[in-house]
């Protein structure tokens, strides 16, 4: 028996506590302030504000500041080790910040911060179940964690399981489960205790598409049931097709924040070139950067991803750029803007790994 790794168990003895309110308004932090794209005027079930974290001598995270109201799902986008895994521990109060506050409802996350966490639903990036129990006695396992009492518990446990799609399987031992499914079943150990937020730490690494599919929809039931999510992920992808607002993070560093066609039109005209290519693809980069209307330049294993304006005009001279980098190309993909041109644009790096 044991999967259960103690980083991310958020064994929180709980109660239902409807307080949603009475938190004073303000803006983000470092970013100008943006609009909801769903809920207008509700008051933010989570507020962080001014987050730092540092490990050593490392800054983790750096005066990161966001909200997300009812039925909002704020996507925190960024690469492997931009700090957004950090950022989510310090909003579940597993981990504690060196500065900055959380506030869940009109409940501060400090030291004791049970009230706060009693609202909160947290779905740790790893697996978090026993391999030997069943669906139905896994979700029986983290109910009882919660406190729940007993009948609310069996109703609850019968309620995830149709939540997650996974009451057909609800009898079989997890270890016959699929990755996905798994992942699937960690959502709903989350859900049990029906958190006012749920935060989900990258719930899709490593899942085939199909399981993705179905996690992203749930997530996205989720949010239109009214629940506040907040969502990491570093694929685009995921940010554009869930999330109503999405914070852009880098090295710590909120370095933007809105909506998807907020975000985008910072951009501009800008479009996204994506050549593959072999040869110099640094000197490549680096000679496109030299480029007038080039505004970013980034190589990405065998693809050099360029920020520009007016591509097509502009196809010829990267072309040319790339003979005089000793760079053969053999493919050219000219695109619109999307988040990932967003990243590029803000961070001067792509976003995929
Ligand atoms: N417990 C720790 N001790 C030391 N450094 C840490 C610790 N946790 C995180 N870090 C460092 O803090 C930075 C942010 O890490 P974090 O895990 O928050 O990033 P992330 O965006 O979630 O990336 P990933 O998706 O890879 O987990 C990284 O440089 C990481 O190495």
């Amino acid at each position: 028996m044991g999967l259960w790794s103690p980083r991310h168990g958020a064994a929180w003895l709980v109660g239902m506590d409807s307080q949603q309110h009475g938190i004073p308004a303000g803006g983000a932090v470092g970013v100008a302030p943006q609009r909801a794209a769903r809920p207008l005027r509700a008051e933010p079930v989570l507020r962080a504000e001014h987050l730092v974290r540092r490990f050593g001598d490392r800054i983790a995270v750096a005066d990161v500041g966001f909200t997300v109201a009812p039925g909002e799902t704020y996507g925190l986008l960024g690469p492997n080790g931009a700090g957004k895994t950090t950022t989510i521990r310090l909003v579940c109060g597993l981990l504690t910040p060196d500065s900055g506050r959380v506030t869940i409802g009109s409940h501060l996350m400090d030291g004791g911060g049970t009230a706060a966490r009693a609202l909160v639903g947290y779905v740790p990036q790893e697996v978090a179940l026993y391999p030997d129990l069943t669906a139905r006695e896994n979700l029986r396992f983290f109910g009882r964690l919660y406190a729940l009492p007993r009948r609310v518990l069996q109703q609850r446990v019968e309620e995830v399981l149709d939540l997650v799609d996974l009451r057909d399987r609800a009898e079989d031992r997890v270890d016959s489960f699929s990755g996905g499914m798994q992942r699937r079943l960690n959502i709903g150990a989350g859900l049990l205790h029906r958190p006012t937020l749920l935060v989900l730490d990258e719930p899709t690494v490593g899942v085939d598409p199909q399981s993705r599919h179905a996690i992203l929809e749930s997530v996205r039931r989720f949010g239109a049931s009214g629940m506040a999510v907040l969502y990491t992920t570093h694929y685009m992808e995921e940010a554009e097709r869930i999330c109503d607002r999405v914070g852009i993070i880098d090295h710590g560093r909120l370095v933007a924040e809105g909506t998807r066609r907020e975000l985008v039109s910072r951009l501009g005209e800008r479009d996204r070139i994506t050549l593959t290519a072999t040869g110099d693809l640094t000197a490549f980069a680096t000679a496109c950067r030299g480029l007038a209307g080039v505004d970013g330049a980034d190589v990405s294993g065998p693809e050099v991803h360029l920020v520009v304006r007016e591509g097509r005009h502009l196809l010829p001279a990267v072309l040319e750029a790339a003979d005089r980098a000793g760079a053969a190309v053999s493919s050219v993909d000219v695109a619109e803007p999307d988040l990932e041109a967003v990243f590029l644009h803000l961070t001067g790096t792509a976003l995929r790994e």
